[in-house]
């Protein structure tokens, strides 16, 4: 920086220097300036020489004029500079001061002082000069630092240019003296660097980058400093000088005060400069000025010194009041909103980045649709095939690919073609995968776009998007438009007008609905949308002409769940019998949707992967699943031994109805690992024996509720006290008998009246849609059911309270119990169970693997070095070492425990 701050002053001089080269010239040679000025000062003043000898030629110092020897001091503000040494001219040192050639290559140097002494000699360019001239009467504008910029770059390529040609020149008239003169030896024996030194391009472009460079940064840093510091136009005094040099003599035209604090004297320029011809304060521009305190005290003291130099009222000096702002107080002041404007702007190009296909965007592009177009051929591989378990969604489908595909098929016998369809159902059942499909089979482009992604926070964008995604996809015909998650802006209007409304969205569905009113019949664009929330759409979006299809995709089936297990089994490695791997993890998984299966298989590629194993095996999928369903096990976890017992005998009491109610569902396996957030135990059943339960009767309900209280009224019976585990159970069981009552017409009391809840009518959350009384009778027959359940699980429990003690105490045992465990602890169900599940858990079939031991199998009461071999008895979440897995704890002895929780109790 110093470097360009001193490049930045040799610029300034030379500027001046060029300015003044005229005036100089006529300026006696040989005379030091501070001494020359005097001469002429003398010639000129307006007090005579006391003396009577002034010296006008110069040739002797003349002692100083009275009152005013401090002006020709090197201080003074008359002066314009150190003096030189006598004898010694300024351009004798080059025309570039020696303190800035400090640093610099003495090569670098000798050129800018080249193009210096050049710029001397020739002059500047007229308009350069004129600028110059405008910026320091009128001062510095954008506009003119530019015109600044643009010309000494000109001027400084055309310096270049010019030593280069001299140096080329030079090099050339040198080369055949050198060739001449020296030893060939020599030049052999350095041959390579002769002739690099010799080579007159190599200093070439050394000089063109070098002095470009230097000027065009020294001009930047100019700007710079003149921006930072105040301009060297003017130059600092005090009072004192004030009143002697300039007041006494009467040279001041005027005075301003500026922001308060400073004094900028205006002097009657042709006065000083006849009086002072080369004082700075002679050129146009320059001014002084001097700091005060205080306005008061400054106008008083202006006026003392007027009273007493007796200037009459009429001729005294004129004060005015002046504002100013630095440049930089303007940028300060500025900048943060030039920064806010820039970076909106900034934020709009890049919002405006990511859209997709032309058209117009609105202002700065906000308004470009946003959605991803697919190219058929190269980015949607999928297929109607990679679709599984859902044949009637996919045949409704299927249509619009034969509509695209073959479209006069349909026009000729005057059908309309439907303009879209909605895919509605739970998360993850494969919505966009079913849309994706449809492009892939037809093979036209796609466009994929959120509901969310029209939303914006400002006005108008989001029909802009609407328009700009309709525009696009109409010069891609034929094509297919998906709007995944169309409830963000097609929620029914009156819906969502409730607490304020929101226009922008309404606007945005409003264009939605006239885009897709707006295609004539042979255009062939499709628009597929899918949503969690049909129930919620606006009622024109549904309508036929615009949305004319709605497919509903429910969670899959039994066999459903075997198809999309197919589909995803075939990206892993196993070397299981796929048949009976795909019906067994699929009664194992009722409830799942297509993306919880995905998880499912990709989960226990993970956990084989763990293992160290070359494919995944049956244990590895019964393993990921109960993780999704249970979440991971907790077996940092430790329960007190008090704890562990009154876990064991709560799932007992579960497991106890499970085996003895007709209706309940069958047990597959009960641990007490700590899993998920906050199971203390964890049981599987099969609902509905495995297969797809559509219809569910009262003693089915019944006999579930009172399994659901089994573990409670286990604790009861078996503990002076209960705990608080039983809290979801409760909640379970009251859900369930609530909506026996207002629901499902179950109790003759309430009688066949469906209340909805709140989260199915906003009006129900502010209004119940029933009387005082009928809350508390819908109270009381809640309560009524629960009691039955409770009653009808007490009467099993106490009857097979010696039953449940044995259970617990297997399960305080080996923590986990298969259904195996549970037919050699208490015999075969007397219940037959249905033929999914004896096909995939009856006879003959493995146990189920999972986290503990299945089929009877003793647990090893002392794990090995790092746990049972994986694999072994389904020695469950041991992992290899190196891959984090905790050993499995020892078994929990029942008896063991007894003593020490005996031992804990004293
Ligand atoms: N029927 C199916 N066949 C095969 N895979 C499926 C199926 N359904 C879902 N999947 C798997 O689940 C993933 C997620 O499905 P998709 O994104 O289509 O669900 P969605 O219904 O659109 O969910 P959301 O409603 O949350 O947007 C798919 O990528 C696919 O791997």
């Amino acid at each position: 920086m110093a470097t360009l701050l001193r490049g930045a002053r040799s610029s300034r001089q030379l500027v001046e220097a060029a300015r003044l080269s005229q005036h100089l010239a006529r300026r006696p040679a040989g005379l030091p300036r501070p001494l020359y000025a005097y001469a002429r000062s003398r010639h000129y003043a307006t007090q005579p020489d006391q003396d009577g000898k002034h010296n006008v030629d110069g040739k002797t110092p003349p002692s100083s004029a009275k009152g005013m020897e401090h002006l020709y001091s090197q201080q003074s503000p008359m002066s314009s500079g150190p003096p030189q040494p006598p004898g010694k001219k300024p351009e004798d040192d080059g025309v570039l001061p020696g303190h800035m050639k400090k640093g610099m290559p003495a090569s670098m140097a000798e050129d800018i002082d080249k193009a210096l002494q050049r710029v001397k000699k020739e002059g500047m360019p007229q308009e350069l000069r004129d600028t110059i001239k405008e910026c320091s009467e009128e001062g510095m504008s954008p506009a003119r630092a530019a015109k600044l910029w643009r010309l000494t770059t000109q001027m400084a390529r055309q310096n270049a240019e010019s030593v280069i040609n001299e140096k080329v020149k030079a090099t050339e008239t040198e080369e055949p003296k050198k060739e001449s003169t020296a030893d060939p030896e020599n030049k052999s024996k350095d041959g390579k660097k002769e002739k690099k030194k010799d080579d007159p391009f190599s200093s070439i472009t050394e000089i063109k980058f070098d002095l470009s460079n230097f000027l065009l940064t020294a001009f930047v840093a100019y700007l710079l400093y003149r921006l930072v510091i105040p301009t060297e136009n003017s130059r600092e005094i005090t009072w004192q000088e004030f009143r002697n040099t300039f007041l006494d003599k009467g040279l001041v035209e005027k005075l301003v005060v500026i922001n308060a604090n400073r004094v900028r004297v205006y002097l009657q320029r042709e006065s000083v400069a006849s009086m002072y011809p080369d004082s700075p304060a002679a050129q146009p521009g320059f001014y002084y000025y001097f700091s005060i305190g205080s306005v008061e005290a400054f106008e008083r003291r202006v006026e003392d010194a007027q009273n007493s130099l007796a200037i009459p009222t009429s001729e005294r000096i004129p004060i005015s009041y002046h504002e100013e702002g630095s440049w930089l107080n303007t940028l300060f002041a500025f900048g943060p909103t030039l920064l806010f404007i820039g970076a909106i702007f900034y934020l709009s190009r890049r919002a405006a980045g990511g859209a997709g296909g032309g058209g117009p965007g609105g202002v700065f592009g906000m308004g470009k649709s946003r959605a991803k177009k697919f190219n058929h051929e190269t980015d949607i591989k999928v297929k109607f095939a990679d679709v599984a378990g859902m044949d009637e969604a996919k045949l409704e489908i299927m249509e619009f690919v034969s509509f695209l595909k073959k479209p006069d098929m349909f026009q000729k016998l005057g059908a309309k073609i439907p303009r879209g369809a909605i895919l509605s159902g739970p998360p993850g059942t494969g919505k966009t995968l079913l849309a994706k499909a449809t492009a892939g089979e037809s093979g036209v482009p796609f466009f994929s776009v959120s509901g969310s992604e029209f939303v914006e926070m400002f006005v108008g964008v989001g029909p802009s998007r609407v328009r700009d995604l309709f525009a696009n996809a109409r010069k891609n015909t034929p094509c297919i438009i998906f709007i995944d998650e169309i409830d963000a802006i097609g929620k029914s209007r009156s819906k969502q007008s409730f607490g304020g409304g929101n226009d922008e969205r309404e606007s945005t569905l409003n264009q939605i609905l006239t885009e897709m009113d707006g295609f004539n019949t042979s255009e062939q664009i499709v628009v597929l949308a899918g949503t969690n929330r049909a129930d919620v759409l606006d009622k024109a979006l549904m309508r036929p002409g615009r949305f004319d299809r709605h497919i509903n995709i429910d969670p899959p089936t039994m066999e459903g769940r075997r198809q999309i297990f197919a589909v995803h089994l075939k990206k892993i490695v196993t070397h299981e019998d796929l048949e009976n791997l795909k019906g067994r993890v699929a009664a194992l998984t009722p409830g799942f949707s297509g993306a919880d299966i995905a998880n499912v298989v990709n989960e226990a590629a993970l956990v084989a992967a763990r293992r160290m194993a070359d494919s995944v095996v049956l244990a590895d999928f019964e393993k990921a699943i109960e993780r999704v369903i249970g979440g991971l096990e907790r077996r940092s976890l430790v329960l007190s031994p008090e704890e562990k017992k009154t876990v064991a005998y709560h799932e007992a009491g579960h497991a106890i109805c499970g085996w003895y109610f007709q209706y309940a569902d069958p047990l597959l396996k009960v641990s007490i690992i700590p899993r998920g957030s906050g199971a203390l135990g964890y049981a599987q059943y099969l609902p509905g024996g495995g297969g797809d339960m559509v219809l569910m009767n009262m003693r089915q309900m019944m006999d579930r509720m009172a399994m659901t209280l089994g573990g409670r009224v286990s604790e009861e019976l078996h503990f002076d006290t209960v705990t608080t585990g039983a809290s979801d159970d409760f909640n379970k069981v009251t859900s369930m008998a609530t909506r026996m009552v207002t629901k499902w017409g179950m109790s003759q009391k309430i009688g066949y009246v469906y209340y909805p809840n709140s989260s199915e009518s906003s009006d129900a959350q502010f209004q119940k849609p029933f009387s005082e009384k009928t809350a508390q009778d819908i109270d009381g027959e809640v309560r009524r059911i629960v009691d039955e359940a409770y009653i009808q699980c007490k009467e099993l429990l106490i009857e097979k309270k010696k039953e449940v003690g044995i259970v617990a105490e297997e399960l305080l045992s080996k923590e986990v119990l298969g259904r195996d465990d549970m037919i050699r602890l208490l015999g075969p169900r007397t219940w037959p169970d249905s033929s999914d599940f004896s096909k995939y858990f009856g006879a003959g079939q493995p146990p189920l693997g999972g986290d503990g031991p299945m089929g009877g199998a003793p647990k090893p009461t002392t794990p090995g070095p790092n746990g049972p071999e994986p694999g072994q008895g389904g020695g469950g979440a041991a992992l290899p070492p190196g891959l984090g897995g905790d050993p499995v704890p020892a078994p929990t002895i029942y008896k063991a425990l007894e003593e020490a929780a005996k031992q804990w109790r004293r």
